[in-house]
C-alpha cells in the first residue's frame, strides 16, 4: 500500500491509541542514522511473484507449521519459535519487542530483519539496530523517506502481509494467526482487531 492510502488508516490508529506521530517521525530519523544499510530490493525480490507463508505468533503457530509453503516471512518472536523448529525465516518483521540473540544469529545467516521504528521502542532501535550485520530494512508508519520504508500495516504480522502484497506476491498464506485470541492483554487485543480490519482491506479475511 502506498503512503497516501495508509495515512487514513495511520490516522486513525493514532486517535486510537494516544500514540504521537511525532514520537514516530523521531524514531524514523534516529533509526535512519543508526544504519547505512537499505536490503529492500532484497526484500523485494524475495516476494515478487512467490508464494509467501506470513507467521504470526499465535499458539496455534505450532501446529500450523505444517501448512507453511514457499518463502517464509516471520513476525517477531514467531520467528524464534519457526528457529527452533528447524526453519529459517527468509525475513523477520519486527518491532524489536520480542528481539533476543537468535534473531542476530539469523541475521547472520542471511534472514532480512525488518525493524519497525514507532515513538514507542526508540531505546530497542538503539540498542539493537547496531548489532544487525546482516540484511536490513528499516520501516516506519509515518512517512517513508531515504532509506526508511512504509507499506502499510500495524502489527508485525499485517504488516508484512502488506509488503508482500506491495511486492507482488503471488500467494500469502497465513499460519500462527488467531485474531479472536482472548489469552491476550487488553492492548494486543485491540492491536489484533486492528490487524483484522487492515488485512480485509487488501482482500485476506482471517
Ligand atoms: N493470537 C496472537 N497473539 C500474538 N500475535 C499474533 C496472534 N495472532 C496473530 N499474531 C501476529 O503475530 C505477530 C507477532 O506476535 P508477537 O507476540 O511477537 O507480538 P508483538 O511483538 O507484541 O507484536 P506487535 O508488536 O506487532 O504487537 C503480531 O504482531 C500479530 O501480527
Ligand atoms: N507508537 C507505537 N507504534 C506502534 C506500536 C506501539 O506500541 N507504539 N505497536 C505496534 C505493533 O504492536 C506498531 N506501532
Amino acid at each position: 500500500m502506498k503512503f497516501k492510502d495508509w495515512e487514513p488508516h495511520y490516522t486513525k490508529i493514532l486517535d486510537y491509541f494516544g500514540f504521537e506521530r511525532e514520537g514516530d517521525e523521531k524514531a524514523a530519523v534516529l533509526s535512519s542514522e543508526l544504519t547505512d544499510r537499505d536490503d529492500i530490493n532484497l526484500l523485494k525480490k524475495l516476494c515478487e511473484g512467490s508464494t509467501v507463508t506470513v507467521c504470526g505468533n499465535a499458539p496455534c503457530l505450532d501446529p500450523d507449521i505444517k501448512k507453511i509453503k514457499g518463502k517464509v516471512l516471520a513476525a517477531d518472536a514467531a520467528s524464534e519459535r519457526l528457529y527452533k523448529a528447524g526453519i529459517l525465516p527468509d525475513a523477520i518483521f519486527t518491532d524489536l519487542d520480542g528481539c533476543d540473540e537468535s534473531f542476530i544469529e539469523m541475521n547472520d545467516k542471511g534472514t532480512i530483519i525488518v525493524v519497525h521504528a514507532h515513538g514507542d521502542n526508540i531505546f530497542l532501535l538503539k540498542n539493537w539496530i547496531p548489532r544487525f550485520k546482516g540484511p536490513l530494512v528499516i520501516t516506519t508508519q509515518s512517512e517513508p523517506f531515504s532509506n526508511v520504508h512504509n507499506y502499510g500495516g500495524f502489527t508485525d504480522g499485517d504488516r508484512a502481509a502488506f509488503t508482500a502484497d506491495e511486492f507482488g506476491a503471488e500467494e500469502i498464506i497465513f499460519a500462527g494467526f488467531d485474531l479472536d485470541d482472548r489469552s491476550v492483554n487488553p492492548m494486543k487485543r485491540g492491536k489484533l482487531m486492528i490487524a483484522r480490519d487492515l488485512l480485509s482491506e487488501i482482500g485476506y479475511e482471517i
